[in-house]
């Protein structure tokens, strides 16, 4: 038996470029590891998949990202054992975090580690493009630039260490519907990938607050106008501004401290149940 972590992430910008003709968008992201994390135990069982959780709103059949990267990794390898997933989760679902995709990206890794099979990182992140378009960059953690549908990955070492103050509103939104609604006037004529990680190589957390942009927070926040109010409200009392990450719902600041973080943190709880205060990993 073995423990994975599966860490959430956030994107610092997501600008969508262009529709591709299966439907997907392009896009061009930048997306951090946060030390927000689920945490996965993987045992070796003699055939078959199982995926429990002390969770009771996420499913744990085939439709479960941690059963369906099992699946996938079992097939790829042709290794003939089963496996039992245990799934303790943190990462609020259906958040913009990735929660679901770093639990599928932690399995690949750990049944990687657990069957002895020695596949490199990048054909894990192979396996995982085919399970969703945020696997592969949770296969290797970090930072990154991510292009095409999102699974096309550059890594990026900087040296920052921010603070991030998250607060998940209890809005289920559907990533699906939020791409469904962009249209070409939301396209970015030039995405700012480039200058933010310019910014984070120069570790410069006011640089980096300036550039943050996600091309998908205007359509979430007309599907659901109560993300936006909140937003309004959040940067009424923290006076630096406040991104979504992903498709939504959840808001975040960065603060270059720790103390800063906590009063912002402090400030925030009283306008959501989930609010957490993490760091860059
Ligand atoms: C919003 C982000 O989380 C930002 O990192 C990702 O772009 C979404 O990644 P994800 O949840 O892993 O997305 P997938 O499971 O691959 O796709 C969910 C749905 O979102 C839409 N989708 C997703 C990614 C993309 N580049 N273009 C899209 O149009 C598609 O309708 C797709 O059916
Ligand atoms: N292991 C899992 N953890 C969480 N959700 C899961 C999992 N497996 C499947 N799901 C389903 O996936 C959907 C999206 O959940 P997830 O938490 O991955 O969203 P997200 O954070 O918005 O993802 P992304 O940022 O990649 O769009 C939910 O409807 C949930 O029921």
């Amino acid at each position: 038996m073995l423990a994975e972590r599966a860490y959430a992430k956030i994107n610092l910008t997501l600008d969508v470029v262009g529709r591709r003709p299966d439907g997907y968008h392009e896009v061009d992201m930048v997306m951090q590891t946060i030390d927000l994390s689920d945490l996965i135990w993987l045992e070796r069982i003699e055939s078959g998949l199982q995926v429990g959780s002390p969770a009771s709103h996420i499913p744990l059949d085939h439709r479960n990202l941690a059963y369906m990267a099992a699946a996938a990794f079992l097939k790829h390898t042709r290794v003939s054992q089963g496996v039992r997933i245990w799934i303790e989760k943190q990462i609020p679902v259906a958040a913009g975090l990735a929660g679901g995709s770093a639990d599928a990206a932690a399995v690949l890794r750990g049944m990687n580690r657990l069957f002895g099979t020695g596949l490199t990182l990048d054909e894990l992140a192979d396996i995982g493009a085919a399970i969703g378009s945020d696997v592969p960059f949770c296969v290797y953690g970090g930072c990154a630039v991510a292009t095409g549908r999102g699974e096309r990955i550059r890594r990026l070492a900087h040296p920052l260490k921010a603070w991030v103050v998250l607060v998940h509103p209890p809005v289920h939104v559907s990533t699906a519907d939020v791409y469904g609604a962009v249209t070409p006037a939301d396209y970015a004529a030039r995405p700012l990938s480039p200058r933010m990680t310019e910014a984070l190589i120069d570790a410069d957390v006011d640089e980096i607050n300036h550039l943050v942009r996600n091309g998908l927070q205007p359509i979430t926040e007309q599907l659901y106008p109560e993300v936006a109010l909140l937003r309004q409200r959040m940067a009424n009392v923290a006076k630096v501004p406040v991104h979504m990450s992903g498709s939504g719902p959840t808001l975040y600041c960065l603060t270059p401290t720790q103390s800063a973080g906590q009063r912002l943190y402090n400030a925030f709880r009283g306008f959501a149940k989930e609010v957490y205060l993490s760091r860059f990993v």
